[in-house]
């Protein structure tokens, strides 16, 4: 009902603000747009769920998430990937790595510092009603 759709609205807001808050930050560049298959023909080989920052904004807009915790699954696919996807000692490699860790990290500790406790239980027991 009503109070119900203000709740997934006001998730949608914090959502868009965690994600926009990331993609603005030149470290996570790679991680702005979806992989270039056409540059990139192996990508689609090593990771069978790609994901990136303009993709989980299309997700928000189009109400996918319910949860913080559904839109924490799908952007740790992006530092997931990354590392499946360049495992290997050399110096890019590492780069890439190194960057995806930040992204995990910079995106769980944003969620800490502005996720009221009682809103992520309202939107939880959204979920379960449904
Ligand atoms: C988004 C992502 O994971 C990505 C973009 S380029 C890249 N890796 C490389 O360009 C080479 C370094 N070894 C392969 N990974």
């Amino acid at each position: 009902e009503e109070q119900e759709e203000d709740v997934l609205r006001d998730l949608r807001l914090f959502l868009r603000y965690v994600t926009e808050s990331l993609a603005q930050d030149r470290r996570f560049k790679a991680f702005a747009k979806p992989v270039d298959t056409e540059e990139v023909p192996d990508y689609t080989l090593v990771v069978k769920a790609p994901m990136d920052l303009s993709t989980l904004l299309t997700n928000i807009d189009e109400q996918k998430y319910v949860t913080v915790d559904e839109f924490v699954c799908d952007a740790d696919l992006i530092w997931k990937n990354a590392l499946e996807y360049n495992p290997d000692s050399d110096p890019m490699d590492r780069h890439i790595r190194h960057r995806a860790c930040a992204l995990r990290d910079a995106l769980r500790s944003i969620i800490r510092a502005e996720l009221n406790e009682g809103f992520q239980r309202a939107c939880e027991e959204i979920r379960a009603s449904r």
